[in-house]
């Protein structure tokens, strides 16, 4: 069984559409009428046990009404979705049981409790086994280094310490799937390490199949060995990180520097001699070249530079997947679905 299936998945969040003033609204109490507004346009996913899912896009592309979607808090406007084999909004009490979330910019642990009362309470809400429930903190307190602040009530925790507590909250009955929606949103460099460290350890460890949005790059490449990229309520890519990363990277540069003997701009003839490649000067020692992974590889370059120049150095510099994701953004986008206006 696949651990998330959706096909044709379809969001529209309805708009009131009210006219001003106190007319406005009784005209609208009696005639409400509404705007449909498209947040997911028809997506399909296929998410097998063990996989680890970075889910991407810009501001307002639809990722958290996904993850709505899929924890069930918010049931779709149209489409199949089965998660663990549950429907997740009308099924929702038992597909809870299976998952775990966290959503970075709210906490699901008890505002005024110390973090251990919480995960007490939790431990009974989800009448986790005695045995589960104590391995679990253990193994969580250490590798979140939760010690320190287990008998702090959350309120006072910084930002840090209490992802790392909703982190252990979220997995203490041991879900097989957790959505992970900024989980290092405005956390220093430290933190965001643990963090991801520790998801990493889930997934390769546990096997916890990972679901995760997220606006830092790093945490995608850091977290995911999968990428989809959202793009106004579609999915735009859906591959692999590495030959996302191979396919979208086009262009590799090569700089190179060579001794202060030579002429740049005749080393620059050199190379587009031998390849056809137009090479651009960065100063009196130092050249780039930038070619595309079928048009040449950086070692035959170099060799063809070295046969009749004096290199002192040279960097072959990848594009990063930032860079590729923003490339791809610039290609034309699909146009976006057409809002329709309603009365109920
Ligand atoms: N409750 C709501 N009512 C009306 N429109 C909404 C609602 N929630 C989201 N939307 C709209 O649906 C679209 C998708 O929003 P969503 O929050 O899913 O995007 P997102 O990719 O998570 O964005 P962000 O990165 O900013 O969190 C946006 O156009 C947003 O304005």
């Amino acid at each position: 069984m696949r651990t998330i299936e959706v096909r044709g998945l379809r969001k529209e969040y309805r708009i009131p559409e009210k006219e001003p003033g106190l007319a406005g609204t009784v005209k609208h109490f009696i005639r409400p009428r509404y705007r449909a507004k498209p947040a997911l346009a028809g997506i399909d996913l296929d998410i097998e046990p063990g996989e680890s899912v970075g889910y991407l896009g810009s501001n307002g592309a639809g990722k958290s009404t996904t993850i709505k979607i899929l924890t069930g808090l918010l049931s779709p406007t149209d489409g199949y979705v089965r998660v663990n084999g549950f429907d997740p909004h009308r099924e929702r009490k038992r597909h809870v049981r299976e998952i775990g979330a966290v959503f970075g910019h709210r906490t699901g642990l008890w505002w005024d409790l110390p973090v251990i009362d919480s995960f007490k309470t939790l431990s009974s809400m989800y009448r986790i086994p005695d045995a589960t429930y104590r391995a679990n903190l253990k193994l969580f307190t250490e590798l979140l280094e939760l010690e320190e602040f287990l008998s702090v009530p959350v309120r006072q925790l910084s930002l840090g310490q209490r992802m790392r507590a909703d982190l252990a909250a979220a997995l203490l009955h041991d879900p097989k799937l957790i959505f992970l929606d900024e989980p290092t949103g405005g956390l220093d460099v430290n933190s965001k390490v643990a963090v991801r460290q520790f998801i990493r350890h889930l997934n390769q460890q546990q096997g916890t199949t990972i679901f995760l949005t997220s606006h830092d790059m790093a945490d995608i490449e850091g977290m995911c060995n999968r990428l989809i990229i959202l793009d106004r309520g579609s999915a735009v890519l859906d591959e692999d990180i590495d030959k996302a990363k191979h396919r979208l990277a086009a262009d590799r540069r090569l700089v190179v520097t060579v001794s202060d003997t030579e002429d740049v701009a005749e080393v620059a003839r050199t190379v587009h001699n031998a390849s056809g490649l137009t090479c651009t000067m960065l100063d009196r020692q130092r050249l780039s070249c930038e070619f595309g992974r079928t048009e040449a590889t950086a070692a035959h370059l170099v060799g063809v530079i070295m046969r009749a120049h004096e290199i002192v150095d040279f960097e072959l510099r990848e594009p990063t997947l930032e860079q590729m994701v923003r490339r791809l953004f610039q290609q034309p986008p699909p146009s976006p679905p057409p809002a329709e206006v309603r009365s109920r």
